[in-house]
């Protein structure tokens, strides 16, 4: 840097697993939220401009100077607020939560042109400089149309000869909207009502039972905000990706939208999609965003509402080691920030947003009856003790049989065994208790123990049921949905079936087949029961329900009601088709039974909401997992006890544990868990902040969703 010439330095956030901001330089003056490309760790990557910082001229041979500055939009304040805010919360390190607003490479995002005053020199500069003399092309262009290879572009980059083009911010389209739907009476009175708290930060739940057609509500809303402000942008995170594709064509139905305006934003798409959508994004011409649960940290243009369907499903957390928030709650944060409102919908609103609406003034619409006098299915329910055959009993096989000959579709629900499921003694049915609370005792191979994941509870295992007293009579039972598979086609060898799991490949097409109706019987897990809508379904026939029941997790009755709730709602959605369900169990009396025959969601709610209380479990408590990891058993043990050693004892904390993990063993680490219980109040971030020890192999999270 020349004497006398001004520099300007800036901290800036890079989107690399790192926890803090790093300095650059530059001679002119950039302001806060501008994307710009700068040089870290030897890679060129995008970078944000968080802050400008004094720094001493003397050492600014150590700090590095931005590359350029990237033609895109600037982001906002609020954006940087955002991005800190879930940093802070999740305790992630705030370069990885960028990393998932941006694609790195800014030369994939914006187009490459040649600089006019560079000569070309070698053969292959002057090849590319004839491609890009007169036109601006993308990087994955010019390599896979042009044949020219990466390092000849990077070394042009990098040399001057190429720069980015500005011509890749087009002008926002406008939206035409071609109105394809009519709200039912019912639907327009909630709508009506929703509109004026569509201006500011509100937190609503659209709490509408399965088939009301919450989906419309959206229509209506989308329509609306467009109508305010024709370049609103507005998000959808929607829980699974199979689900994208559907809800994506209903809306371009109902609104009349072309492709240029809808976008999808999710693992699946490719690097190119990926780029295109990402860019449409930031400079504003995609106006509705469908996603999965990452679009939330994007940098949108200008983002005026956020959509949370199925706000209830437990795939909007994300848990991967060291890396964990909650889709829908970091939603609700970034709509708080900006001021802007947000929809939770579901027909099983979960636990915390119950609480949220008679705590925390969150607004409540419901819709109690499904569109056009659908009727809910019919349950009926068949005592599994007295069948002859354990799988499928005779009401259901009758049942399917009918409903193949009204030429109507069957869906057959088990669930896979999971990593630890219930101890059953396969004499007298007996399942064991935790002697202290009302939950299941769960078996740990490697410690040979049955365990509470409650209270922490745990004993030895011994092969003798307690109950009838045979020896060698408990089971760790599961029924796998291939032997369902296996049994369907002995008796119904004609009939096409086919199995839709969250493993299935082409689980698209299948759905898609499903929809047209050429397959009569699916046999799934729980991925079935997420917001399908399938016209031609009549009949649900649910198995092995004792195997889905428990698990390791406090929330398995909340969780449960709500999967087999969603489930019973994909049948009988159209007027005309009567749905039913045969619900097969060996416990009547089980209360989420009862309230699943009962079509009872306040029974079982009531009932969890106070057992939740009574235990100081969320939503009326917080709750954070650590989990201590080491390849030695004994060590990761000692190593629990000396981080629970290190936090202060507090009235207002309570921490339990260490207990060996629910999945004790890792890839060859032993894990041990460590519960911190606290009130919402308390300031669990500072806390950490303060007392927590930075390990890779101490994993902290938040608000978890499970202890696995
Ligand atoms: N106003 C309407 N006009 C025409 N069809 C409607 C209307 N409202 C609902 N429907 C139809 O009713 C069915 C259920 O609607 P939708 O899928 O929106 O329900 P939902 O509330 O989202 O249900 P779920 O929670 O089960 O996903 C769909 O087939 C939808 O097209
Ligand atoms: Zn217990």
């Amino acid at each position: 840097m020349h004497k006398g010439s001004h520099t300007f330095y800036y901290e800036i956030i890079v989107p690399f697993n790192v926890k803090q901001s790093f300095t650059y330089l530059y001679e002119c003056k950039i302001e806060i939220g501008t994307l710009v490309e700068v040089e870290f760790n030897k890679r060129k990557s995008i970078g944000i401009i968080l802050c400008t910082v004094d720094y001493d001229d003397d050492q600014a041979y150590k700090v590095q100077s931005i590359l350029q500055v990237l033609p895109l939009p600037r982001q906002s304040k609020e954006f940087l607020s955002f991005l800190i805010a879930s940093n802070t919360y999740n305790f992630i390190a705030i370069g990885k939560v960028f990393q998932l607003s941006v694609i790195r490479n800014a030369h994939e995002i914006t187009k490459l042109i040649w600089n006019k005053d560079k000569i070309p020199k070698s053969t292959v500069q002057k090849k590319l400089c004839n491609i890009l003399l007169n036109q601006s092309l993308y990087n994955v262009e010019i390599k896979n149309e042009y044949g020219i290879q990466q390092r000849t572009i990077d070394n042009a980059l990098c040399e001057g000869y190429l720069s980015l083009s500005d011509d890749s911010i087009t002008e926002c389209s406008s939206v035409t909207i071609i109105r394809d739907y009519v709200l039912s009476s019912v639907q327009n009175d909630v709508f009506n009502n929703m509109k004026t708290l569509l201006h500011q930060f509100s937190p609503i739940v659209l709490d509408g039972v399965t088939g009301s057609g919450k989906t419309l509500i959206f229509f209506a809303v989308i329509e609306y905000i467009l109508l305010q402000d024709s370049d609103a942008q507005l998000l959808i995170l929607i829980p699974e990706i199979a689900l994208i594709v559907n809800i994506i064509k209903r809306i371009q139905d109902a609104l009349g939208f072309g492709d240029d305006i809808m976008i999808a934003w999710h693992s699946g798409l490719t690097e190119s999609q990926r780029r295109i959508n990402w860019q449409k994004i930031v400079v504003g011409t995609a106006r509705v965003i469908i996603g999965a649960r990452s679009a939330v940290f994007l940098p949108y243009k200008n983002l005026k509402l956020i959509i949370v369907d199925e706000e209830h499903d437990s795939s909007y957390k994300q848990t991967q080691t060291n890396f964990s928030y909650h889709g829908r709650d970091m939603a609700i944060l970034r709509a708080k920030i900006f001021s802007i409102p947000i929809i939770l919908s579901s027909a099983t609103p979960s636990l915390e947003s119950i609480y949220n609406i008679k705590h925390k003034g969150f607004y409540h619409f419901k819709i109690q009856e499904r569109f056009n006098e659908a009727q809910f299915p019919k349950i009926e329910s068949v005592n599994m003790k007295t069948e002859p055959i354990r799988y499928l009993s005779r009401t259901l096989i009758e049942n399917i049989k009918i409903t193949l000959e009204k030429q109507q579709q069957v869906i057959l629900f088990a669930n896979k065994r999971g990593f630890s499921p219930c101890v059953l003694c396969k004499e007298c049915k007996m399942r064991m208790y935790c002697p202290n609370c009302s939950v299941l005792l769960t078996y740990h191979k490697g410690h040979n123990i049955v365990l509470c994941h409650f209270c922490y509870y745990s004993a030895g295992f011994t092969n003798r049921c307690v109950s009838c007293k045979t020896d060698d009579s408990l089971i760790m039972n599961g029924l796998g949905i291939e032997k369902i598979s296996q049994e369907i086609h002995r008796l119904f060898p004609d009939v096409p079936h086919a199995i839709i799991s969250s493993d299935s490949k082409n689980l698209v097409d299948t759905i898609a087949k499903v929809e047209n109706n050429s397959i009569n019987i699916v046999i799934g897990t729980q991925i079935i029961a997420k917001g399908y809508n399938f016209p031609n379904l009549s009949l649900i026939g649910i198995l092995d329900i004792e195997n889905n029941i428990y698990n390791c997790d406090f929330r398995y009755l909340e969780k449960n009601f709500q999967l087999l709730y969603q489930l019973i709602g994909r049948a009988g959605r159209v007027k005309g088709i009567e749905g039913k369900v045969i619900l097969q169990s060996y416990q009547q009396e089980n209360i989420l039974i009862r309230s699943i025959i009962n079509h009872d969601r306040d029974l079982l709610y009531k009932h969890e909401l106070l057992n939740r209380e009574k235990h100081k479990m969320p939503p009326y408590y917080r709750i954070t997992s650590i989990i201590v990891r080491s390849p030695k058993d004994i060590e990761a043990y000692q190593k629990a006890i000396d981080l629970i050693g290190q936090f202060p004892k507090r009235p207002d904390i309570q921490i339990l544990g260490p207990i060996p993990a629910p999945v004790s063993k890792i890839k060859n680490l032993f894990r041990y868990s460590v519960l911190l219980k606290y009130k919402a109040s308390f300031k669990i971030q500072q806390y950490l902040q303060e007392w927590a020890v930075y390990d890779r192999n101490i994993i902290y999270v938040i608000d978890p969703i499970d202890f696995i």
